[in-house]
């Protein structure tokens, strides 16, 4: 029996746990131990098959049980995937080292940026688990938790620096519903799904001003460039940008109403501040913490973000929606394709 760890028990972890459960593979049948925050969020999991919290009646298959310990979840797992949200990762990496098996490959779920150190969740599971990077996976991709637990099928991206290593993982979760491929770019596959969901914000700024199709397909195909900029100043692939965590996780999240993120865009177009679209939410907007991160990694490169660095002004109540677009459109005239 293969064991695995999903810890945090939100949309996506109860999601990816039921892909995992659901996937199809030569190896040995899959037990998944998830860890919830809440003891009464598990219980219904192991109990129920639900978790009606995130997923509504949806049955999880029931080779999926939870506990409220990390050390039961980790201890024995031979894959650790973690979908907690990225300013509180670092918090639980402690727990998660003192009960990790060893040669076990820790898989990020995570699309965010740690703020004050500006570090992607790839180099913050290195860095407190000391794990070398063949044990370091992240998966990412157009992947709306909500269409995945229906069963409705998509595509998504493993990465790791080790191709064996990612092949692994993805071996482990493709199935009907669920077609992983494999990259070793993880720089660009994180800063792409981090930097979506500051993109996600501005298309829903767009939706809350009511402007239309064009000002959105603008910000998202210049919000790709802004992307792919500071992933390939940081190390990561040009191409990885036109891939699924690229291009189409991009296209999924600023197109989707299920999007959190462009949920929250959308209450700042209409002129919420950031303050009162976190109370509104019950779920993780990453965008909304990782932009002024990302926003101080790209100056500290020296790369250009004009839409993320709007996205920031409005979040801290600097820039009002209304002015947004006729500040990105006063920008000085440029190439489309830098030289
Ligand atoms: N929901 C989605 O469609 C997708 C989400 N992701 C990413 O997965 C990560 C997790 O997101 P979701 O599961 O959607 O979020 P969520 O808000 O649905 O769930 C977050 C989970 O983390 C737990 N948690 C543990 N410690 C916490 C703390 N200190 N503060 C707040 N919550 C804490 C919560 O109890 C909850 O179970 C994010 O980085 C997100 O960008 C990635 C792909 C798809
Ligand atoms: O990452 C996602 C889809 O790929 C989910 O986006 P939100 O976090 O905006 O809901």
């Amino acid at each position: 029996m293969t064991r695995i760890a999903v810890l945090g028990a939100g949309s996506w972890g109860s999601t990816f746990a039921k892909v995992l459960a659901d996937a199809v593979h030569d190896g040995p049948p899959t037990e998944i131990v998830m860890w919830a925050r809440r003891s009464e969020v598990a219980e219904e999991i192991t109990r129920e098959h639900t978790n009606s919290s995130y997923l509504g009646e949806i049955p999880l298959p029931e080779s999926i049980t939870a506990t409220d310990d990390i050390t039961t979840a980790v201890t024995d797992a031979e894959l650790i995937a973690l979908a907690l949200p990225a300013q509180h990762l670092r918090g639980y990496l402690a727990e998660v080292k003192a009960a990790l098996a060893p040669g076990a490959v820790v898989v990020s779920l995570i699309k965010g940026l740690e703020r004050g150190t500006g570090k992607r969740m790839s180099e913050v599971i290195a860095e407190e688990l000391e794990l070398p990077e063949q044990q370091i996976a992240v998966v990412s991709g157009p992947n709306l938790a909500m269409e995945i637990a229906r069963g409705e099928p998509t595509a998504s991206v493993v990465a790791c620096r080790d191709e064996a290593a990612a092949e692994h993982v993805a071996a482990l979760c493709s199935g009907a519903y669920f077609r992983p491929y494999t990259n070793t770019d993880v720089t660009g596959v994180e800063i792409a799904g981090i930097v979506k969901n500051i993109i996600a914000l501005a298309v829903g700024i767009c939706d809350g001003q009511e402007l239309g199709d064009n000002s959105k397909a603008s910000v998202i195909t210049r919000g790709l460039a802004e992307a792919t900029r500071l992933a390939t100043v940081l190390g990561g692939r040009l191409e990885t940008f036109s891939g699924l965590s690229g291009l189409g996780d991009l296209v999924a999240t600023c197109a989707s109403p299920l999007s959190r993120n462009r949920t929250a865009g959308r209450l700042l177009g209409q002129g919420l501040s950031a303050e009162e679209v976190t109370t509104e939410l019950t779920q993780t907007a990453e965008g909304m913490k990782s932009a002024r991160a990302v926003l101080e990694l790209a100056q500290a490169h020296e790369v250009e973000m004009p839409i993320c660095q709007a996205v920031v002004a409005v979040l801290e109540g600097k820039l009002s929606v209304e002015n947004i677009a006729s500040l990105l459109l006063a920008r000085e005239l440029k190439k489309e394709v830098a030289p």
